[in-house]
């Protein structure tokens, strides 16, 4: 089963790449860019990453990224992480970005897109991996701020593939970014949204009839609700669920006890992704290598989860084909 789930065309559709910053690469960054980190080895970044919940979480993904300044930083970040998800066998991955994040600390917009965009036609040149880019809006930050930066992105419109919503989830419902997301839709851009992670199924309803999103990310808390549930399964609405996510910032106490299995069996559009892979103990291989492990699920559960995320991502008609075309041989 281990060897099939590394050879299996894996997409992802829910990677922050700022959470794809192994410490590592943060030493390295830090050193280059004469920053001080609060750790003095990578063992002992690696034993602070854990977590009681997403603030938690939030804490130290922020501090992490601060070791990015240039447009060589975002690259790398970039690449490293693209050359690690291809050596696991994935071969899409749409990848949101926290502008906010880097505008707050003085790094300007140009240069977290150029360095992000270098990196993503090299992957699609050499690496035979496309990548797809979401720029996302911080929940926790007015959304006066949010609705600047989309404008002040108009650069780069036609490079994304999406704006997305992340952060804090709690006590910042999707109804606060209306505006922001009105916006987007009158400007043709596709719009995504985190939503019942930590927040309630009803933020999830408010996702998708306020902000009008084409996908929710986490989305776990739905089956507190039928109605949601029953929504969700009525306009086939992809889900793009992050398991060691979950277990990491504790929305479920033991992968054993996530919702995945129940979700599939509700006959929602299930998917699989990694969300923060360096922070979350491992990436796409691992993700679904522990789902097999917990769950026990056969081949076909694997490949209808990956259909479902090749039929949702980001590609162009003639990618998807290609990606499936490698499915039904893998
Ligand atoms: N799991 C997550 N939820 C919300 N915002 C995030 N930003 C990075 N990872 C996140
Ligand atoms: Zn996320």
């Amino acid at each position: 089963m281990h060897e099939f789930l590394r050879n299996l065309p894996k997409v992802e559709l829910h990677l922050h790449i700022e959470g794809s910053l192994e410490p590592e690469l943060m030493f390295a960054l830090a050193q280059r860019n004469g920053i001080e980190l609060p750790y003095t080895t990578v063992r002992e970044a690696k034993d602070a990453y854990h977590f009681n919940d997403l603030q938690g979480f939030l804490n130290l993904y922020f501090q992490g990224m601060s070791v990015l300044r240039n447009e060589e930083d975002f690259y790398d970040l970039a690449m490293d992480y693209f050359k690690r998800a291809r050596e696991e066998g994935v071969v899409h991955i749409d990848m949101h970005f926290d502008p906010q994040a880097h505008l707050q600390r003085g790094v300007p917009l140009e240069v977290v897109m150029a360095g992000l965009l270098k990196a993503k036609q090299e992957a699609e040149d050499k690496l035979d991996l496309s990548i797809g880019m979401i720029m996302a809006f911080l929940r926790d930050r007015p959304a006066e701020e949010a609705l600047h930066v989309l404008e002040q992105a108009a650069p780069y419109w036609k490079m994304l593939d999406a704006i997305g919503l992340d952060s804090a989830e709690h006590n910042n419902p999707p109804l606060k970014f209306v505006e922001v997301f009105k916006r987007a839709k009158q400007l043709g851009l596709v719009r995504v949204a985190h939503a019942g992670e930590e927040g309630p199924a009803e933020y999830i309803k408010e996702a998708l009839d306020v902000l009008d999103v084409q996908r929710i990310d986490h989305g776990v808390r739905c089956l507190e609700s039928d109605e949601v549930v029953e929504r969700l399964r009525r306009e086939q609405v992809v889900l793009t669920v992050c398991p060691l996510s979950n277990v990491s910032l504790k929305v479920v106490e033991d992968l054993r006890d996530h919702p995945l299995p129940k979700l599939l069996a509700e006959g929602l559009k299930v998917t699989i992704s990694s969300d923060d892979p360096a922070y979350f103990g491992g990436g796409m291989l691992t993700n679904h290598i522990a789902c097999a492990d917990a769950f026990g699920w056969d081949e076909a559960v694997f490949r209808q989860l990956t259909r479902n995320a090749i039929e949702e991502a980001f590609v162009t008609p003639q990618r998807r084909q290609e990606l499936m075309a490698r499915l039904a041989t893998a």
